[in-house]
C-alpha cells in the first residue's frame, strides 16, 4: 500500500491535532450539538448522582472526530469521579484488564476507546465485570489451576467505537444507555468554529465561521482543523483585522477542500466510482484496492459523510454514485435502468449494518 499524505479533512486523529485538546468543551453545558445524546446523559448523570451510584455503562457510537472521547472525560467530570483510559487493542492480556479493573474506585469511569478491537477472550472477562462488578481469573496453569472470584468496586464503563455493528451482541447488550452520535448541522459547527476562535483568540468574522464551518465535513475535529489552518494562512497573508468569508474561502481553496468539504481523496473515490464503474455498483474491497487505501479507512473514515450527504449510496450490491455525486463532480447521471430502484435501501450508514456485500 502506498503512503498517503496526510488530509487536511481526515475525521481521524492526525499528529496536529495534540493541539486540539485546548478547544475541548469540558462540561455538557459548553458542548454544542448531539441534543439527544446530552439529554439523557444530563438526566443520567444526574440520577447516577442523586442516589451516590454508579452510573449504568454508555456505549458512544458513531464516525471518528465527532467527540465520543470528550464526552466520555466530561461524564466523568460531571459525575465528579476519577476517569482512568484504556483502549481495546492496548489491552492484550486478561491480566491487563484485570489489573486496570482491580484499581478502580468506587464509581469511576473507565474508558475503552476501540472497544470493537479488544480481543474475545478479553471480552469474556469483561462479562461479569460489567454486570455484577465480579472477576473470575484463573490462576495457575494444568491440574493446579483454579478460579478465583475477585469483587470490584461499582464502576461506570464508557466505551467507543466507530463500528457498533462490529461488536458481539452480548457485549453491546450489556450497555444499559447506548448513545449514537451523529454529523453537527452547519448552525452547530458555526457556533463551535467562533468558540474555538474566541479561545485562539482569533479574529473571525460570523460569515468566516459559517465558511469554515460549511467545509467541516460535519465533524467537529475537522472544524478545528480548518481554523488553525485558516489562521496560519491570515497570519501570514495579511496584517490586522478580521478573517471573513473571502479569506477563508483563499484558505481553503489552497488547502483543496472544495466546497462541500470535500478533498482529493474524497474526489478520487466519487470519480472512481464514475469513470471505472460507470456509477457502480462497485464492491468496497474493489475500490479500497484500486484506490490503495484501507478498507476499514473508507467504511469508517471516507464513506459516512458521502452516504450522508447522498453523494454515494450504499446498497446490497455495493456502492453508487448519488446523484448528488454525479452533479459534484460536473457530470451528469446516466438515466436509471429498469429495476435498478431495488438497489437503493442501503443499511445506515453510521451503524455500518448496511446488507452484506460480496465485495467484488
Ligand atoms: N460538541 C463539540 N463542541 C466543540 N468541540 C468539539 C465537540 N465535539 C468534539 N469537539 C472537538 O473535536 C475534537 C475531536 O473530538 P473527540 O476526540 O472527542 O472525537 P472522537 O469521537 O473521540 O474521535 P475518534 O473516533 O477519532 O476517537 C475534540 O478535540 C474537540 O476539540
Ligand atoms: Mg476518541
Amino acid at each position: 500500500m502506498t503512503e498517503q499524505p496526510p488530509r487536511t479533512v481526515d475525521p481521524a486523529r492526525t499528529g496536529d491535532d495534540a493541539l486540539e485538546a485546548g478547544l475541548r468543551p469540558q462540561t455538557l453545558e459548553d458542548f454544542t450539538g448531539q441534543k439527544a445524546s446530552r439529554e439523557n446523559l444530563a438526566i443520567f448523570i444526574a440520577a447516577a448522582r442523586q442516589r451516590g451510584e454508579a452510573m449504568d455503562h454508555v456505549l458512544l457510537h458513531g464516525p471518528p472526530g465527532l467527540g465520543k472521547t470528550t464526552l466520555a472525560q466530561i461524564v466523568a467530570r460531571e459525575l465528579g469521579v476519577g476517569f482512568r483510559a484504556t483502549s481495546g487493542p492496548v489491552i492484550q492480556r486478561a491480566g491487563d484488564l484485570a489489573a486496570i479493573l482491580t484499581n478502580l474506585q468506587p464509581r469511576d469511569v473507565l474508558f475503552i476507546d476501540e472497544i470493537h478491537r479488544l480481543q474475545p477472550a478479553i471480552e469474556e472477562v469483561l462479562y461479569p465485570a460489567m454486570e455484577d462488578f465480579q472477576l473470575d481469573l484463573i490462576i495457575g496453569e494444568g491440574p493446579a489451576a483454579r478460579s478465583v472470584r475477585i469483587d470490584l468496586s461499582p464502576f461506570t464503563l464508557v466505551a467507543a467505537t466507530t463500528r457498533a455493528g462490529l461488536l458481539a451482541t452480548p457485549l453491546r447488550d450489556r450497555f444499559g444507555i447506548p448513545l449514537r452520535l451523529v454529523f453537527y448541522t452547519p448552525d452547530e459547527l458555526r457556533q463551535i468554529v467562533s468558540r474555538g476562535a474566541r479561545k485562539l483568540q482569533f479574529d473571525l468574522t460570523s460569515d468566516g465561521a459559517e465558511e469554515i464551518a460549511r467545509r467541516s465535513r460535519g465533524t467537529p475535529r475537522i472544524a478545528g482543523r480548518l481554523l488553525r489552518r485558516v489562521r496560519d494562512f491570515a497570519a501570514v497573508s495579511r496584517g490586522g483585522g478580521p478573517v471573513d468569508r473571502v479569506l477563508a474561502d483563499a484558505a481553503l481553496s489552497r488547502l483543496e477542500v472544495d466546497a462541500l468539504g470535500l478533498d482529493g481523496m474524497d474526489r478520487r473515490y466519487l470519480r472512481r466510482i464514475a469513470e471505472h464503474h460507470h456509477g457502480g455498483p462497485v464492491g468496497v474491497d474493489t475500490l479500497a484496492a484500486a484506490l490503495a487505501e484501507a478498507r476499514d479507512t473508507l467504511e469508517d473514515v471516507v464513506e459516512p459523510y458521502l452516504i450522508q450527504e447522498g453523494l454515494v449510496l450504499r446498497t446490497s450490491r455495493g456502492r453508487m454514485l448519488g446523484e448528488r455525486g454525479w452533479r459534484h463532480l460536473g457530470l451528469v447521471p446516466p438515466p436509471r435502468q429498469p429495476g435498478q430502484g431495488d438497489l437503493l435501501h442501503g443499511g445506515d450508514p453510521l451503524r455500518g449494518d448496511g446488507p452484506p456485500e460480496d465485495g467484488a
